[in-house]
């Protein structure tokens, strides 16, 4: 028998059958084509030798087999209901399925495509199946699925660490490292806060800046190391001498800066007062008593943050030149 392929060629039916069973016989694919009894039951008609190979069929079960003997109840039912919506909509279904096999480690997966073949004369239904595995790509999947879940870890924990280090750094930028006193950075951004404040509402503060007397004989005599305990002991003091409002720091070397919002010259006084009676009061490991120079100033409403700081350090030259154990306004 010949049959015609296109205008220019012709085959023989044994020809195209050889070549259908070579496609069936070496597909890696597993195919099959299963009959729809009356009673609901497909039968297994055709398979191929990778499908047979793959489910270790026998040949009875390869042809000639009722699935609803073959496989479990649910199992069956589930691929039942796939098979009938094929025939009923006489259209392709596409699936995905997943099988642990007894000789495989682990589950493994295959995606289905299902074709009625509806034979009109008899009525017969039947599926063709052709399923693809996709057990590699899959756990390609899993493997990326978990390396990425792993790098996020990474990632949140190193965003964890940067903004803990981020928080460290702000700490350091805003304070003195050996006194723990706010640093002169953060002074200057206190003072032009306190100035703005002051410009658009009329409040008045005031400031103190102060220089340890003859610091320089500590370090030179006793050491740089007992200088630095003068100074953590002298922010001590310094600290305990202040209200809760006032803003207290290391404006560099030996000299300090006190920031007084809402203050007049009488509070400066008073804080001046307690200052310098606290530290004649106070005893400092190896060294013994210290004074202080001291100058004051409140702001003017001419002022910036240049210009009142020049003010108090001008007051604080003066309390030098009178002797040092001074205090003067400005
Ligand atoms: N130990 C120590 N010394 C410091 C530190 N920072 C600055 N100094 C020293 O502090 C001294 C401050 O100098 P001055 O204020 O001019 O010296 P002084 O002896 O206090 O002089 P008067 O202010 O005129 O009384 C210098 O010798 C600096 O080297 C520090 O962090 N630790």
């Amino acid at each position: 028998m010949i049959k015609q392929v296109n205008e220019h060629k012709t085959v023989s039916c044994e020809d195209e059958l050889r070549f259908f069973k070579a496609v069936w016989n070496n597909s890696e694919d597993n195919l099959f084509i299963v009959l729809k009894t009356e009673d609901g039951d497909f039968i297994t008609e055709r398979t191929n030798p990778a499908l047979v190979k793959l489910f270790q069929f026998t040949p009875e079960q390869a042809s000639g087999s009722s699935l609803k003997a073959l496989l479990p109840a649910e199992a069956f039912q589930k691929i039942a209901q796939r098979y009938n919506d094929c025939l009923q909509n006489n259209a392709a279904v596409h699936y995905e399925e997943s099988h642990v096999l007894d000789d495989s480690g682990g589950v493994r997966y295959w995606e289905t495509m299902l074709l009625p073949i509806i034979d009109e004369q008899t009525g017969e239904q039947r599926v063709f199946g052709i399923s693809r595995e996709f057990t590699r790509l899959k756990r390609i999947e899993e493997q990326l699925k978990l390396a990425n879940e792993r790098l996020e870890e990474k990632v949140k924990a190193r965003t964890k660490e940067l903004e803990e280090a981020l928080q460290k750094m702000e700490k350091i930028s805003i304070y003195d490292k050996l006194t723990k006193l706010y640093n002169r950075h953060k002074l200057d951004d206190e003072l032009t806060n306190e100035i703005n404040f002051a410009k658009r509402y009329g409040n008045c503060f005031g400031l103190i800046l102060m220089d340890v007397d003859n610091f320089k004989t500590i370090n030179d005599s006793l050491g740089h190391v007992i200088g630095d305990k003068v100074l953590v002991e002298f922010a001590d003091v310094l600290k305990q001498s202040i209200r809760q409002t006032d803003i207290a720091g290391r404006w560099g070397g030996d000299e300090f800066l006190i920031i007084v919002p809402k203050a007049s010259r009488e509070t400066i006084l008073h804080l001046v007062n307690t200052l310098q009676k606290n530290i004649k009061q106070h005893e400092f490991e190896k060294v013994g008593l210290l004074t202080l120079s001291i100058g004051g100033a409140v702001y003017k409403e001419s002022d910036d943050v240049d210009s009142i700081i020049q003010r108090a350090d001008r007051a604080l030259y003066k309390s030098k030149n009178k002797g040092k154990d001074n205090f003067t306004f400005e």
